[in-house]
């Protein structure tokens, strides 16, 4: 297996506090900031959401997971409980749910190898039904670097300790002009 990527990526600014994109609420300054090793967070303590209105792991969004994440030795970790929000068939999150928490917690598996990325493919597999109000633990982490490509890996398992899924994604590096034309569209309300 490659080497994990290197701290500092040339698209991901030294200063990022210098990124402003109008409208964005300060989003992508923030990610670029965190992401550059400006905010440190030590393993075991949890990561900030990647916006308060993020589907995945915004606080402010009453549709999203509300996702917890904390830093472990190797990657990224969140403990989460599908609610009635996320059902599909009785009593059963929803795949498109599941997806949305593998894919969220690749978003802060970059802040371990300091790369600003975007998600370009994700596949998952389901195991099991991952059922409503019951703990499962996802884990995550950057597996590889080829050139922009990041390879990620993550599974999520029970309370018993059954893996009920796994994801795989190729997340391609982007300088944070990408995010411009949504910005001036207004990223959610911002703060
Ligand atoms: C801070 C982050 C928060 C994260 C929140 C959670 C994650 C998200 O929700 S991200 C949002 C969803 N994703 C998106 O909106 C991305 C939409 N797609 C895009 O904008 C573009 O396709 C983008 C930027 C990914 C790539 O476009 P572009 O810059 O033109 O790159 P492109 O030349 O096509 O490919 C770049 C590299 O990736 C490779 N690549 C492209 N597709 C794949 C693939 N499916 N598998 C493997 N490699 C691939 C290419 O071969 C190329 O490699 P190399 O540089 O070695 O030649």
């Amino acid at each position: 297996m490659a080497a994990v990527c290197d701290q500092g990526d040339p698209r991901v600014p030294a200063g990022g506090g210098a990124v402003n994109l109008p409208g964005d609420g300060g989003v992508i300054s923030r990610w670029t900031e965190h992401l550059a090793g400006q905010d440190t967070v030590e393993i075991g303590q949890r990561l900030p959401p990647h916006s308060p209105d993020c589907a995945g792991c915004g606080p402010r969004n009453p549709a999203g997971l509300d996702l917890q994440v904390v830093r472990t030795a190797t990657g990224v970790e969140a403990v989460h409980r599908f609610s009635d929000a996320q059902v599909g068939a009785p009593g059963i999150a929803h795949g498109g749910a599941v997806a949305l928490a593998f894919d969220d917690l690749f978003g802060f598996a970059l802040n371990t190898v300091g790369s600003l990325a975007v998600t370009r493919s994700l596949t998952i597999e389901y195991h099991a039904p991952f059922r409503l109000h019951r703990p499962y633990t996802f884990s995550a982490q950057v597996a590889q670097r080829e050139g922009r490509r990041l390879l990620l890996h993550a599974d999520a398992w029970d309370d018993a300790g059954q893996k009920a899924g796994s994801a795989a994604a190729t997340f391609v590096v982007v300088d944070p002009g990408h995010f411009a034309a949504g910005a001036e569209q207004g990223m959610g309300r911002g703060d």
